[in-house]
């Protein structure tokens, strides 16, 4: 068959009617494939906006997609973005697209679903599909980071290991010391890492319960992340499923929500498999001791005030290639004698933009103000 002929035969397909057709073709000998992407499938709005930006910016038959951006300080600004139309749209993706082989071609379209997904910003009902922030953007002690994420990796890897054992197959976390030291941010970044997505739910909703936080944990959508905040304690869950689901308690009197209830929720009959359980307190010593024995957390790291390698790499992160003034910066700052936290640093270089040295080491007390 010509090649025109099986470039027909793609106009057959419905675009926008039940979804939408993405096509490879090989160059010399012609393989074809065809995939529908229906519009119930999550990856949908995904790849439509993938398409959007990388591969049809040259069409003539655009649709408008007005949408709603609201900042953190309340403002909202209204966006119109141009999508291609209902129709037929042909794009290049790479060099793939002139591959020979099936194979490569269903591989540049596998390329195209995560590469859809990395860059979009989507959110679905209550759950937001990725996560901007690098891992290397939150800096901890060194090694700390290297290792939760080894150990998180280990256990997504090995779910045969726990099924072989009879034991459930759960872990967690939790990460404690002072406010502002990236333990939040740590966990954020670490589900960005993982292609987690998030999810938010608040416990300090006065109207929840231990059967609904029960329901709505068993709600969870597929691969989530699950934070908790127990008054002085925060507890942050990061499920297998990819969604992260910020929940935020106060166990004390403020909810209906009973410690055995949330204990229930966290290893009960009901409770996932597949889980991991991030915690994160400012005051280890005030938990209950039921809430982090062995079984419900398996790792504790403390993650204290910043030392001098955290300065620098702090201080690299603001002002770039300045490896020997971030030295000096950070001695500096330990000549003081005083702790410091990332919030403190990150404030304090936030004013000082420009990243002049004398100034910030003029300025140094201002970090501790
Ligand atoms: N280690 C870090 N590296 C980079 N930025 C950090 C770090 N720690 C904190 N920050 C910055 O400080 C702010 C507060 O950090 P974060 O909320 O993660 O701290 P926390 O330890 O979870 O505090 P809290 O115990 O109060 O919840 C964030 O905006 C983050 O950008």
């Amino acid at each position: 068959m010509p090649i025109a002929e099986y470039i027909s035969t793609l106009g057959d397909n419905p675009y926008f009617g039940a979804g939408f057709g993405l096509a490879g073709i090989g160059a010399s000998t012609i393989y074809l494939i065809t995939l529908e992407v229906p519009c119930r499938d999550k990856s949908y709005q995904w790849v439509l906006q993938w398409i959007t930006t990388k591969g049809a910016r040259k069409t003539q038959h655009l649709s408008v997609e007005t949408s709603f951006e609201q900042f953190d300080s309340g403002h909202v600004v209204t966006k119109y973005d141009f999508i291609p139309s209902i129709g037929t749209h042909y794009f290049r993706y790479g060099n793939a697209i002139r591959n020979r082989y099936t194979n490569c071609i269903r591989k540049s379209l596998r390329d195209i679903f995560r590469n859809s997904r990395r860059s979009s910003t989507i959110g679905n009902g209550d759950h937001l599909a990725i996560l901007g922030k690098p891992i290397s953007s939150v800096v901890l002690d060194k090694g700390i980071s290297d290792k939760i994420l080894e150990d998180v990796k280990e256990f997504i890897n090995n779910p045969t290991w726990y099924s072989d054992r009879g034991i459930p197959y759960r872990w967690g976390y939790l990460l404690h010391g002072p406010p502002g030291y990236g333990k939040s941010s740590f966990i954020t970044a670490l589900a960005g890492e993982l292609e987690y997505g998030i999810c938010i739910l608040n416990l300090s909703d006065k109207g929840l319960t231990d059967d609904r936080l029960n329901h709505l944990l068993s709600c969870a959508p597929q691969n989530s992340m699950l934070p908790y905040q127990v008054e002085k304690v925060e507890k942050k869950q990061l499920n297998r499923h990819k969604v992260r689901v910020y929940l935020k308690t106060a166990y004390a009197g403020l909810t209906q929500l009973t410690l055995s209830g949330l204990l229930n929720c966290l290893d009960g009959v009901a409770s996932t498999e597949g889980r991991i359980l991030f915690m994160t307190t400012n005051y280890k010593e005030r938990l209950n001791p039921a809430l982090i024995r062995p079984g419900r957390v398996d790792l504790i790291e403390y993650i204290g005030h910043c030392t001098e390698h955290q300065i620098e790499m702090m201080y690299r992160n603001f002002y770039k290639d300045q490896t020997e003034i971030s030295k000096k910066f950070a001695a500096e700052v330990r000549s003081r004698n005083k702790p410091v936290s990332a919030a403190q640093l990150q404030g304090f270089f936030m004013k000082h933009k420009d990243g002049n040295f004398d100034a910030l080491v003029e300025d140094i007390e201002l970090i501790w103000s």
